[in-house]
């Protein structure tokens, strides 16, 4: 019943993590990376509106630079995102253009959030880059994103900054590619017995609770920033579907309304 709502979204986003960007040994997923810019692809020729929001510049900056730990100096961090962003966007563009499929790149601070104009002239912005058929791949502008007392511009993660942009696009649905099949009702990486959650309507506290850290050593936010995006998809009247990066041709089953991953919606 609830999902039937799925196969009515026009607009969609589509945020990938980089724990399905990056392989365990640091080498970059190309099979994710193509299974993506396919689907995608096809996708947006059928006449679907698609927002890609993706992480990895760091991941991506760690494998550029042949390192296998993210440094703990926020500068170092920034500059390694720096130089993973344009070995990211370099793959995109050539692998999307496999499939006869144009991008262009958004490097969004919270800014857009703070400011009315900068929300106003983001989403404009957004909203020609789709009405030229093009799909618009959205990073964090992690170079010159700060968290600090007085001055914040970082979102936090990109799990926020997915839902963000689903309501900055005002696109129908959100849909999340972890590594992981969805929301389980306990923490998978310590309970055998977890159990994979259909659907959610509501964020509880008691759902937070069952929500533990990141799974591996490039993911960041774990389940944890997961529902708290999905808390500003239900404050917006937006769905969300959280799902495998592993299948990401099950986008296809999402958006026609099967049973895949945890639906978030009413
Ligand atoms: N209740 C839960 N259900 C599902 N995954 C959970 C849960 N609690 C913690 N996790 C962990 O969250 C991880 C996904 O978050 P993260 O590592 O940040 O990935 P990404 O790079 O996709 O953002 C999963 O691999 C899993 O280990
Ligand atoms: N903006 C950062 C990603 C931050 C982030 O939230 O990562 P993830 O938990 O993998 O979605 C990057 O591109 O490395």
């Amino acid at each position: 019943m609830n999902r039937e709502k799925l196969k009515t979204a026009k607009r969609i986003v589509v945020k990938i993590g980089t724990s399905s960007l990056i392989l365990s040994n640091g080498q970059i997923n190309l099979k994710n990376m193509d299974d993506l810019a396919f689907t995608l692809s096809s996708l947006r020729h059928e006449g679907y509106d698609i927002i890609l929001v993706t992480s990895g510049a760091i991941g991506v900056g760690l494998n550029v630079l042949g390192l296998d730990k993210r440094p703990s100096e926020i500068a170092q961090q920034q500059a390694l995102a720096s130089i993973g962003q344009v070995e990211l966007m370099s793959l995109y563009n050539h692998i999307f253009a496999r499939y006869q499929q144009k991008v262009s790149q958004l490097l969004l601070t919270n800014d857009v959030i703070e400011y009315p104009e900068s929300h106003q002239n983001a989403s404009m912005s957004l909203q020609a880059i789709l009405s030229l058929g093009i799909i618009p791949i959205i990073n964090e502008n992690d170079a010159v994103s700060v968290d600090e007392m007085d001055h914040k511009t970082k979102f936090g993660d990109n799990d926020r900054l997915g839902a963000i942009v689903t309501n900055l696009a005002d696109a129908d649905l959100l849909i999340m590619l972890s590594d992981i099949d969805g929301l389980y009702d306990k923490n998978p990486n310590i309970f055998d017995d977890a159990k994979l959650i259909d659907t959610v309507s509501e964020i509880t506290d008691e759902l937070m609770k069952v929500a533990g850290g990141a799974g591996s050593r490039f993911g960041t936010g774990g389940m944890t920033s997961k529902l708290e995006a999905a808390k500003l998809i239900f404050d917006n009247d937006k769905q969300m579907v959280l799902t495998n990066g592993a299948r990401i041709r099950e986008i296809r089953d999402i958006i026609a309304g099967k049973k895949k991953g945890t639906y978030f919606g009413q």
